[in-house]
């Protein structure tokens, strides 16, 4: 039997809904208790390390990954041998009691490193498309699962999106059509770098302090200047930190084992901030051998995907493939890979 190490790459599910009553849209899901989210997680087969709140979200850091909780919209994002599409059913159990109903789902995720480790449903996409169709409500009609290639087979960006066909968007601050979320894959580390995210053995510090310091030496703390951060560092390695900048959250998972190295960084922006910074600190810091970019926008501008590649290019990383797909509701997902230039010797 294979010997596996520690899967980081995340599964990832973001639920929309929508209620008829303005005083649940104040804060909505975000007054599901403390115990029921427990519960959903228990389902899962992860924990809550940390939660902090501002006045728009709940962030999560959990002991494998990160879960969001806005007044209408929860992004969940698990790594390792969780399984993740569990906790739909509770989550639209706990959502209806307030109010609430489902209007859209969607499920992302690149391609496992030891795919034969993960449990039902997580054994295939197929199993997983299976388990999302007799999941989610009949409402979310409009249906698509979709598997994006890149040149190498073993990286490919695998995607599920379900919407009813009634749209709701209550995000009144941003023009919706600017919003995009980008899910940044990382393996193949520099093992230089990733050293820093192992503890030092007998150093006295507690998981929150020690991620606190890991923060400030790799320059993740320089990512987003403005952004409120809750970081916490695994023994004997590992680290997770959600950032928080008003109603934008960014989030990072670091796996830093020779062997099966793997960080991601995730944030929620807007076409207007200033992409070439965030990505170019991200590349700095891990130096990924393999990196891809999925990006998930309702409006697909072309001007960001040339900033994305004219960001990571000087640093060593050339673009090797480009795949776009549209889903129900109008969402384009555009899937990039980068592998790093041969050095010349
Ligand atoms: C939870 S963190 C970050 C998760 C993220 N998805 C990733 O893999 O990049 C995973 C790292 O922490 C380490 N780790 C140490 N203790 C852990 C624990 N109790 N639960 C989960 N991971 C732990 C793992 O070996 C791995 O290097």
């Amino acid at each position: 039997m294979a010997v596996s190490g520690f899967e980081g790459f995340e599964k990832r599910l973001e639920l929309h809904f929508f209620g008829d009553d303005p005083i649940t849209f104040q804060l909505g899901l975000r007054k599901i208790d403390f115990e029921s989210i427990q519960q959903v997680l228990e389902a899962v087969q992860c924990t809550v390390v940390s939660a902090v709140g501002n006045s728009y979200f709940d962030a999560y850091v959990l002991s494998e990954s990160s879960l969001f909780v806005y007044p209408t919209k929860i992004i969940i994002k698990t790594c390792g041998t969780t399984q993740l599409l569990k906790s739909i059913l509770p989550l639209i159990h706990y959502a209806n009691h307030l109010g609430l109903t489902l209007s859209s789902c969607r499920y992302t995720r690149g391609s496992f490193i030891f795919p034969n480790s993960q449990p039902f449903p997580h054994t295939s996409f197929n199993d997983e498309v299976t388990f999302l169709e007799h999941t989610i409500p009949s409402n979310l009609c409009h249906r698509k699962a979709s598997i994006m290639p890149s040149k190498s087979s073993s990286h490919s960006w695998h995607v599920f999106t379900a919407h009813s066909s009634i749209t709701h968007h209550h995000n009144l601050n941003h023009n919706q059509s600017d919003i995009f979320t980008m899910e940044i894959c990382m393996t193949e580390l520099d093992p230089i770098l990733a050293r820093k995210f192992f503890r030092r053995p007998g150093d006295g510090k507690t998981g929150d302090s020690a991620g606190k310091e890991m923060t400030e030496l790799t320059g993740i703390n320089e990512i987003n200047p403005n952004a409120f951060i809750c970081d916490f560092a695994f023994d004997p390695c590992g680290y997770s930190m959600n950032g928080m900048d008003g109603d934008w959250y960014s989030t990072i998972h670091v796996t830093p084992e020779d062997g099966f190295s793997y960080a991601s960084f995730e944030c929620v922006g807007s076409v207007n901030d200033n992409i070439v910074h965030v990505l170019r600190k991200v590349v700095q810091i891990f130096r990924p051998g393999t990196m891809s970019i999925s990006t998930t926008c309702s409006d697909y501008r072309n001007e960001m995907l040339k900033q994305m590649v004219t960001a990571v290019e000087p640093l060593g990383l050339k673009c090797r493939s480009r795949a776009m797909d549209q889903f129900p509701a109008a969402d384009t997902v555009v899937f990039q890979t980068f592998t790093a230039r041969r050095r010349s010797v």
